[in-house]
């Protein structure tokens, strides 16, 4: 990690800084699989952090290593001003999930079928210590069951008998229910429908304003994502390959990878784009051989980009371009 990372996360309040994260799977197939590879990223308090890239890229295990259902190989995790890197006690995790929680990928696996909604969002209020008396259960059931949309009377239906964005309406009223400050939602969106994802990303913009949490979303999308989020990391191969704000990202992407990546998402103005400027990716661009020494630099406010200390004038000098072309359309 280079040394402008942390001077960035000092602007605003950090309640997410990894450093350095690695996380090797050693599987019997493939020798070692290298999910997450030295990545390093800051979410600030009340922000959005979106996490995108192709398949297999990290984003799942980044997030599963961040709340902790997956070891970590090598780095740090600092959340909340505390190192929560190596955490293992009960007492200490039950405080930690009250805090982190994760809605999942699919809803339908994310549930215990045989548990009736009342008792699935009952048991982590349970768990948690937020309610003592089981009326107070019931209400705070209920309560949550208006917030995310889930008719009272459905209650004592189990998983099964609903619909995708249903149950995925359940698994974010149980994340919610313990009032977390952190909500990494791993490609929440994927296995519904269009209309759906809609109305589920409405739910969580909404929740976050009135509930000021901080979100890690994890998605394919890249329009979900950048209707959502504030700052976008782009990964492939487990290494964040840029990281800028949403929109500087979207207007003035400089990875080759990120650019390849936008132009296969279906926002035309981005195709356009692609179009106007000719470029053609070259997908071994990211790929360094051992001895060149690649980086995680900082080549504009907020704006990271992963590349050889060669390639760095390069990046630094299209990055000066593009912010003047864009003050030049604003002028
Ligand atoms: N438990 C595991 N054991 C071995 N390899 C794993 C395990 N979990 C993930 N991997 C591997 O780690 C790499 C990253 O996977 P990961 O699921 O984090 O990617 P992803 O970007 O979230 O992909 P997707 O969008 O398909 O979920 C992949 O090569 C995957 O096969």
């Amino acid at each position: 990690m280079s040394e402008a990372m942390p001077q960035a996360a000092g602007k605003k309040e950090a309640i997410l800084t990894v450093r350095n994260l690695h996380k090797i799977f050693n599987s019997r197939k493939k020798s070692e699989v290298r999910a997450v590879d030295d990545v390093s990223f800051t979410i600030y308090k009340g922000e959005t952090f979106g996490l995108v890239g192709e398949s297999g890229s990290g984003k799942s295990t980044t997030g599963r290593t961040l709340i902790k259902l997956e070891d970590i190989t090598d780095g740090r995790v600092i959340y909340k001003g505390e190192d929560i890197t190596d955490i293992h006690g009960r007492n200490e995790m039950l405080k930690f999930r009250k805090s982190m929680q994760m809605i999942f990928q699919d809803p339908f696996a994310s549930l215990n079928p045989r548990i009736p909604v009342k008792k699935i969002i009952g048991d982590a209020l349970r768990v948690h210590g937020i309610c003592s008396t089981d009326e107070e259960v019931n209400r705070q059931v209920y309560e949550m069951m208006d917030i995310v949309g889930i008719n009272r009377s459905y209650a004592n239906r189990y998983p099964t008998e609903f619909s995708g964005g249903q149950c995925q309406r359940i698994g974010i009223a149980r994340a919610l229910c313990v009032k977390p400050d952190f909500i990494i939602a791993d490609e929440c969106l994927s296995a519904l429908d269009v209309s759906i994802q809609a109305q589920i990303v409405n739910l969580l913009i909404q929740l976050r304003q009135e509930r000021e949490m901080t979100y890690l979303f994890i998605a394919h999308d890249l329009a979900m994502v950048k209707y959502i989020s504030d700052r976008i990391g782009v990964m492939k191969d487990g290494k964040i390959l840029e990281l800028a704000e949403a929109d500087e990202l979207y207007n003035c992407p400089l990875h080759p990878y990120t650019i390849s990546l936008l132009s296969a998402s279906p926002l035309t103005d981005l195709q356009q784009e692609r179009k106007r400027r000719r470029i053609d990716y070259d997908p071994s661009i990211h790929r360094y051989p051992k001895e060149i020494k690649a980086d995680m630099y900082e080549i504009g406010p907020e704006h990271f980009i992963y590349c050889s200390e060669e390639e760095l004038p390069m990046y630094k000098q299209k990055y000066a371009e593009q912010l003047g072309k864009k003050k030049e359309i604003n002028s």
